[in-house]
This record gives C-alpha cells, structure tokens and sequence, in this order.
C-alpha cells in the first residue's frame, strides 16, 4: 500500500449529471489498484448534519440550507478528511466548497455570504470540476432521475453550467488549484483513468510516497 506522509486532497464538482459520483467510484477503483491508500467520501457528509441536509432540501432553503451544509463541512473536515490526510490517503471528495457557490446562488443567496461562511474550509491539493454542456447533462440527470429541486430541466442546466464556469476562473484567479475536465466526449472510465494520472503525479510530487507493507 502506497501512503503519502500528508494525503492529498481531491475534490470533485460539477453541475447535477456530469458524472461526479461516477468519477469519484471509478477513482477509488483506479488509484487502489495503483496502490494508493484511498479514501472516498462525499459532501454533504454521510453524518447526521450532512443527512439532514441531503434529505430535507424542501424543507431548508437559502441561508438556512447554506449554513447546513457549511456547519456539515466543517465537522465533516474534522472528523474524516484531516484523519484521513493525515494518515496519508487520497481523499477524494463528492462536491465540496465549489457546489456551494453555485448551489447556494442559485438558491438566493449573495456569492458573498456563501464565500464568508467557506472561507475557513480548506484548500483542496487539487479541485477538479467536470463540465459538459447542458443539454448533456440535463439529458442525463432526466435518464437517470433528479434528485432534488435544484434540477428541472436544461433551463436550470444551464444556469448551473455557467455558475460553475464564473467559480472556476474565479478560483482559478486566486491560484487555487482547478482542474477543469470536459466529461460529454469521453466515456466514465476514460475520465477516470485521465485524472488517476494527474492525481499520481501529484502524488509522486515533493512530498513523496513512503512505501509501507
Ligand atoms: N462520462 C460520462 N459519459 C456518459 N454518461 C455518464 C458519464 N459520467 C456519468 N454518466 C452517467 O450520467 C448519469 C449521472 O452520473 P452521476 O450520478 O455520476 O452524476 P453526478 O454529477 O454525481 O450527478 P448529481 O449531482 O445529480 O448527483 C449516470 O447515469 C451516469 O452513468
Ligand atoms: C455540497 C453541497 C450540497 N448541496 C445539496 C444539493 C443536493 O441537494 C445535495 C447533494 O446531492 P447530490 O446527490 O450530490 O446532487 O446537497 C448544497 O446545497 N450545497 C453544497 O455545497
């Protein structure tokens, strides 16, 4: 097994069918079989603030559902990603900070409320945010079913779209470090296999790998 004296953390967001939870599963398959000690997770948390969030998306809105899923991710970030980095494995989460620029504008509340409230949250090793154009994903999420009432339709695809697109470059403009992947020509596992080889390249970076039994 393959430990990082630090982990590294990997997170991945993107609009509603654009592959998150695939890639992330198809992730833990590809970096385990290379070796790496990997740790998959989502946000919100599979904790009891992160389930009440998840689940009661009707019932929580605006600032209230905002600081839900900030609170959750902060306890989320103590309990299980530090632990996790700090006994060297990849993390590799299911949305995180990026999802609440988006999700929480496009619920009504301002960019700069949702950025005060994240902005003790850690910086990923690396933030990858997967993006197809809308009628692609809206075409997925309507094959696949939507899960909450942030998606009706390709009209809300495309706000989404867009919204991750202003996150990225302005992320990108503070030097936090985006990866942006176009998922509509290329299949799961190519998606996956792509980002396992920029994930072991970091991972072979300066802080090297110790090898254990
Ligand atoms: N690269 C891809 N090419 C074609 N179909 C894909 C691709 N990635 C995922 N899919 C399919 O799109 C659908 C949505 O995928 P998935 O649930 O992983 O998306 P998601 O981004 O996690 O969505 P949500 O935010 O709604 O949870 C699934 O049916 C999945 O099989
Ligand atoms: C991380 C995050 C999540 N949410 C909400 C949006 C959805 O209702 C769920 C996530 O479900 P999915 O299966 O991953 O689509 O949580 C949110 O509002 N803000 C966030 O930052």
């Amino acid at each position: 097994m393959r430990q990082r004296p630090r982990g590294l953390f990997v997170t991945i967001d993107g609009p509603a069918g654009v592959g998150k939870t695939t890639t992330t599963r198809l992730l833990r398959e590809h970096l385990a079989q290379r070796g790496y000690q990997v740790h998959a997770t989502t946000q919100p948390s599979r904790g009891m603030l992160g389930d009440t969030a998840r689940h009661n998306t009707d019932t929580y809105r605006g600032h209230t559902l905002a600081c839900l899923v900030a609170a959750d991710r902060y306890h989320h970030l103590e309990v299980e990603v530090r632990p996790q980095l700090a006994a060297g494995s990849i993390v590799v989460c299911d949305r995180y900070v990026t999802s609440s620029y988006v999700l929480q504008c496009m619920d009504g509340v301002p960019l700069a409320f949702v950025e005060a409230i994240n902005a003790a949250a850690d910086v990923p090793d690396l933030a990858v945010i997967l993006q197809a154009p809308p009628d692609v994903t809206a075409a997925r999420v309507a094959t696949r079913g939507a899960h909450d009432r942030f998606h009706t339709g390709e009209e809300s695809s495309r706000r989404e779209s867009e919204l991750y697109e202003q996150a990225a470059e302005r992320l990108a403009r503070w030097r936090y470090p985006v990866l942006a992947v176009d998922t509509a020509g290329a299949s799961p596992p190519t998606v996956a296999s792509y980002l396992t080889d920029r994930i072991a390249e970091l991972a072979e970076g300066p802080d090297a790998e110790v090898a254990t039994a």
